[in-house]
């Protein structure tokens, strides 16, 4: 698996910018004054405690639950004051998978992928369907997966039909409520390795949110942490780990976290196996404490 793509500050592309965002529901203040900027080509792991307001910022962000302060501009638009054929072309540019993958169970996959498509664009049946067997491959499923109906799919492969669904209109930016989640150690480490290609090959940017150390540690090029209702520290896994907050060290630090570097470094150090076997090993080794 490749390494962290290395930036300088100069040479990074602002592809979503939060700025003072504040989100309550009643008297629970969720999100208080929250800045974020997430960079063309990179994949930002963003992660924090239980409750502490992942999927309301991630949401808040796609505009599904409403706001009470702050900006957010996606390729550099202004998404509450652009007019309505601009909103339209942003929410193209955008691509999600819901935690659970959240595939109409009574469409095929195909019908699946499909859905953005007829959504937003107005094509011939057969060109969408060319389309749609192009995600299904680049998602890493195979052709027949296309007429199969979400129930009759593993959780591994649900988890790609959806992805594929996110890539049907070719977003730029890409968001990821926990991908992992509920995928045994090798098909993590298996999702990952496709999100880490699809970065490299598309060029997409990726925002996932994820409580899974061993994606932190190897796919993501910079994570963010939200505490006390805002970002407290974003940076590398080197910037997290030297990061004095009690949290913030537990998380990355703990034991089950310091196994990863661990087995990354014996791997380096010349033992047998490829990074994502290590990985996979390491999942393992986590799962098991
Ligand atoms: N629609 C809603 N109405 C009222 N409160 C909500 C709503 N959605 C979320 N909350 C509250 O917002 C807080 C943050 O929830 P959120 O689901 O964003 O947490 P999270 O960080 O994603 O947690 P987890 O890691 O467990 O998924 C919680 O206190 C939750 O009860």
């Amino acid at each position: 698996m490749r390494a962290p793509q290395k930036h300088t500050e100069a040479d990074r592309e602002v592809i979503l910018s939060v700025r003072d965002i504040c989100v309550a529901f009643g008297r629970n203040v969720v999100l208080d004054h929250l800045d974020l900027d997430v960079y063309r080509g990179e994949i930002l792991g963003f992660v924090g405690g239980s409750g502490t307001g992942k999927s309301v910022l991630m949401r808040s962000i796609l505009r599904l639950i409403p706001r009470q302060k702050g900006v957010i501009r996606i390729l550099g638009e202004n998404y509450d004051t652009v007019d309505e054929a601009t909103r339209i072309g942003l929410d193209m540019r955008l691509g999600v998978l819901f935690q659970h993958g959240a595939l109409f169970s009574a469409l095929t996959v195909r019908e699946n992928i499909q859905v953005p498509m007829r959504e937003y664009l107005d094509l011939p049946v057969k060109l969408m369907d060319e389309l749609a067997e192009l995600k299904i491959d680049m998602v890493g499923l195979a052709p027949d997966a296309a007429d199969k109906y979400p129930s009759e799919l593993s959780g591994g492969m649900i988890k790609r039909a959806a992805l594929a669904r996110a890539l049907a209109l070719d977003p730029d930016l890409v968001f990821l409520d926990e991908p992992t989640s509920g995928l045994d150690p090798i098909g993590a480490a298996e999702f990952d390795e496709l999100i880490a290609q699809l970065r490299d090959t598309l060029g997409l940017t990726v925002y996932m949110v994820t409580h899974d150390l061993d994606s932190l540690f190897s796919v993501c090029d910079r994570i963010a942490v939200l505490g006390q209702k805002r970002v407290l520290v974003d940076g590398t896994i080197d910037d997290m780990l030297s990061f004095d907050d009690p949290w913030v060290q537990s998380y990355f630090q703990g034991k089950r976290a310091r196994r990863i570097p661990e087995r990354k470094t014996r791997g380096n150090s010349g033992a047998q196996g490829t990074g994502q076997q290590q990985t996979e090993g390491a999942r393992q080794e986590s799962e098991a404490t």
